[in-house]
C-alpha cells in the first residue's frame, strides 16, 4: 500500500495530487527522464508510464529505469495490455476499462498480468476505467462503448458499479488530447457516489483554469500528458496546474 497510501497522504495534507503521463513511444527514454524531472520540480507527485499504443518491452523498461534515476516519486504504469507491465516500476494501476465490449480489457489482459505484479515488487492500485466522448485513440483501441459527455449519471452508475466490486480508485477519461476535458456536472456526479473513494480525472487538460473546474468539481488527481509533451517549459506548464488545484 505504499504509493497507495502516500498518494492518500498528499490528498490530505494538500487536497489534490497531480499526475504525469508520460508515453514511452513519445520520446527517447532520456529525453522522458527529463520531463519527468521537470515536472517534478513543478511539482507533480508522480509519473504514470503508458501509452494506448505500443509500450512495452525494452523501450518501455528503459523508460522507466531512466525516470528512476532522476526522480523520487512514484513511477506508476498506466498500462494498454499485459504488455505494458515493466517490474521497474513502484506501481501499476491495476484498471478494468468497465465500458469496453471486449472481455480483453474487461478481465483478459488482467489475468495474463498478474503473474507478473505477483512475482515482482510493483504495487497493485484497483482502478475502474471509464473512457468518456470523443474517448480518443484508447477509445477506439479500447472498443469502449463511450458514455456520453452529457450523461453524468451514466458515469456514476458505472463508478459506483466499480466501487461494490472493491476497485479504489476510478478514472474518467476523455481521450488523450481530447479537445474539451470532462466535464464539472459529471465530475461532480461520481464524487458525490464514490464518497471517500478516489476519482482520478484526465484527457484534454491543458491550463490552469481547466485543471481547477476539474478538481472543484471532485476530482482528486488531475492528469496532464499531452500538453507537457508540447510545451517548451514543463515546470513552468506543471507550476501552473499544480497552484491552481492544491491548497
Ligand atoms: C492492468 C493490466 C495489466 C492491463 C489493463 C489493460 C486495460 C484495461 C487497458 C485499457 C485500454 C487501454 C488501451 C488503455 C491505455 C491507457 C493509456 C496509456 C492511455 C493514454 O496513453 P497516451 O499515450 O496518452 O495516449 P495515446 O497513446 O492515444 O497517445
Ligand atoms: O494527454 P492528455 O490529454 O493530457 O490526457 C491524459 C490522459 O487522460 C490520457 O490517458
Ligand atoms: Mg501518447
Amino acid at each position: 500500500m505504499q504509493v497507495e497510501a502516500h498518494l492518500q497522504k498528499i490528498i490530505d495534507q494538500e487536497g489534490k495530487v497531480h499526475l504525469t503521463l508520460i508515453d514511452p513511444a513519445s520520446q527517447t527514454p532520456e529525453r522522458a527522464a527529463e520531463i519527468a524531472l521537470a515536472a517534478v520540480e513543478g511539482g507533480t507527485d508522480a509519473i504514470m508510464i503508458g501509452g494506448s499504443t505500443g509500450a512495452s518491452g525494452t523501450l518501455l523498461d528503459e523508460t522507466v529505469i531512466k525516470i528512476k534515476e532522476k526522480v523520487n516519486v512514484p513511477t506508476i504504469l498506466f498500462p494498454g495490455s499485459s504488455a505494458g507491465l515493466s517490474r521497474y516500476a513502484d506501481a501499476v494501476f491495476f484498471m478494468s476499462l468497465l465500458n469496453s465490449r471486449d472481455i480483453g480489457y474487461v478481465i483478459t489482459n488482467q489475468v495474463l498480468g498478474a503473474p507478473l505484479v505477483y512475482r515482482s515488487q510493483i504495487e497493485p492500485i484497483s482502478m475502474a476505467y471509464l473512457i468518456v466522448e470523443p474517448g480518443g485513440t484508447v477509445g477506439w483501441v479500447g472498443d469502449a462503448k463511450l458514455i456520453p459527455r452529457t450523461k453524468p449519471e451514466i458515469a456514476a452508475v458505472y463508478a459506483l458499479a466499480g466501487k461494490y466490486l472493491g476497485m479504489h480508485y476510478t478514472y474518467l477519461e476523455a481521450g488523450s488530447g481530447a479537445d474539451k476535458p470532462i466535464n464539472p456536472e459529471m465530475i461532480g456526479a461520481v464524487k458525490q457516489v464514490l464518497g471517500e473513494n478516489k476519482l482520478i480525472v484526465g484527457g484534454g487538460i491543458r491550463d490552469a483554469e481547466a485543471a481547477k473546474l476539474c478538481a472543484s468539481a471532485g476530482a482528486d488527481m488531475i492528469v496532464t500528458g499531452t500538453v507537457l509533451e508540447e510545451v517548451k517549459n514543463v515546470t513552468a506548464k506543471v507550476a501552473e496546474i499544480v497552484s491552481a488545484i492544491k491548497r
